[in-house]
């Protein structure tokens, strides 16, 4: 048995090119503010935190969180590496509880939370790797001959561009399509005709054999979109994602009760317990929880059983192999998000210059490998020229 020697947090801070912000890009919880300006700009991140556990023997295993990589990498560094240095890896549900029991009095959500998603992720790659299985494998398996993906891009922008894009993807065989809505309570009646014409536009390129997945991003709220779900109804959209703030679950809940269109949400909750209460709720129809945020790879595969018993079906945020080890492994996970590989505009783009070994969407698929040990990534250094590493 080899315990564990080391945890090494590292910031990436992008200094390549990024694509310039454009207006009506995406709603988000900012637009409710009276600022002016780039509501967006607190939802771009151009940081990643990669999180490496090596264990005595040598062997190394890669987590990773995306959300506020500075302050996770002081919790990691400060709070979260003391507690697992010299544990087995292979005590993964006693490491999860001591990491989340020793900071309960702030961790149990946010950055904490955040923080035990890298350092779980990156003990679930190192116990693959340990035993030469892929993460999948030790979750339950191959359940999928192969994981269907749907195209998530389609920020919100002139109607003639958003087609285009929507052509350009179906190339690729997807057989869903995620766009941003670029308007919300602030821009009234006017804003809600804005919105209609670009699903409508997207409709016309897909067709109606095709997913229609429509992401508000806690843009709008109850009272507007309570007015937009009989509107949006005839275009079948699969879902409507995150219409409301992360904290209004009561919200969500009437909304979803109202069985119009599905309600999707959970990429801002955290916590086994977090996502059940989304749950018992019945406050959505598909959850969504991020596996970098949610409390890893355990937390994940614990509410992937409540969520089963709900027949609530998870897709993960975000695609990307931390997520896609879960859904492989799981009947109740269908399919995931992918987000295929731009310039740098968001911060979820990220992933794919600081990581190798993600799988490609090919023909709207994408494959695991049975004989790659842990989550199968490995940290590449074909970009390093465009980042600002922070050891
Ligand atoms: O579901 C998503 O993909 C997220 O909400 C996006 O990452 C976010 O950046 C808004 O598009
Ligand atoms: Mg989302």
């Amino acid at each position: 048995m080899t315990k564990i020697k080391s945890v090494r947090t590292r910031v990436w801070n992008w200094t390549g090119p990024t694509v310039p912000p454009t207006g009506n890009f995406c709603t988000n919880a900012s637009d409710a503010l009276w600022a002016k300006g780039d509501a967006m700009a607190s939802f771009r991140f151009y940081q990643w935190l990669t999180c490496e556990i090596e264990t005595e023997d040598g062997t190394i295993g890669i987590g990773n969180a995306a959300l506020a990589p500075t302050v996770v990498k002081t919790a990691i560094d400060d709070w979260y590496a003391p507690l697992v240095i010299g544990e087995d890896p292979f005590d993964y549900a006693y490491i999860w509880e001591k990491m989340y029991r020793r900071t309960h009095a702030w961790g149990r959500k946010g950055i904490g939370m955040t923080a035990i998603s890298a350092i779980d992720i990156a003990i679930w790659d190192l116990m693959g790797k340990l035993v030469g299985k892929p993460v999948f494998k030790l979750l339950g398996g191959r359940t999928k001959e192969k994981i269907p993906v749907y195209y998530s891009k389609l920020y919100a922008g002139p109607v003639e561009s958003m087609q285009a894009e929507a052509e350009e993807a179906m190339k690729n065989g997807y057989t869903g399509y995620k766009s941003r809505f670029g308007y919300g309570p602030k821009d009234g009646m006017a804003g809600m005709r804005e919105n209609l014409k670009r699903v409508e536009a997207l409709r016309e390129v897909i067709g109606y054999d095709n997913d229609l997945m429509l992401e508000c991003y806690m843009g709008w709220n109850l009272d507007y979109t309570k007015r937009m779900l009989p509107k949006l109804a005839k275009y079948e959209p699969r879902w409507l994602e995150e219409p409301v703030i992360a904290d209004d679950v009561e919200g969500y809940a009437e909304l979803n009760a109202m069985n119009i269109v599905p309600i999707s949400g959970g990429e801002h909750e955290f916590s086994v317990i977090g996502c059940k209460d989304l749950i018992d709720k019945k406050a959505v129809s598909v959850l969504q929880y991020d596996t970098n945020r949610v409390g890893g790879i355990t937390a994940a595969q614990k509410i992937n059983a409540i969520a089963e018993a709900a027949q609530i079906p998870v897709i993960p945020h975000a695609g990307q192999a931390h997520n896609y080890h879960l859904t492989m492994a799981n009947t109740n996970c269908p399919i995931s998000e992918y987000f295929p590989v731009f310039d740098v505009e968001v911060g979820n783009e990220l992933f794919y210059y600081i990581f190798e070994g993600d799988p490609e969407a090919v023909d709207g698929f994408l494959q695991l490998d049975d004989d790659k040990p842990g989550l199968g990534i490995t940290i590449s250094d074909k970009h390093l020229s465009n980042f600002e590493i922070v050891e």
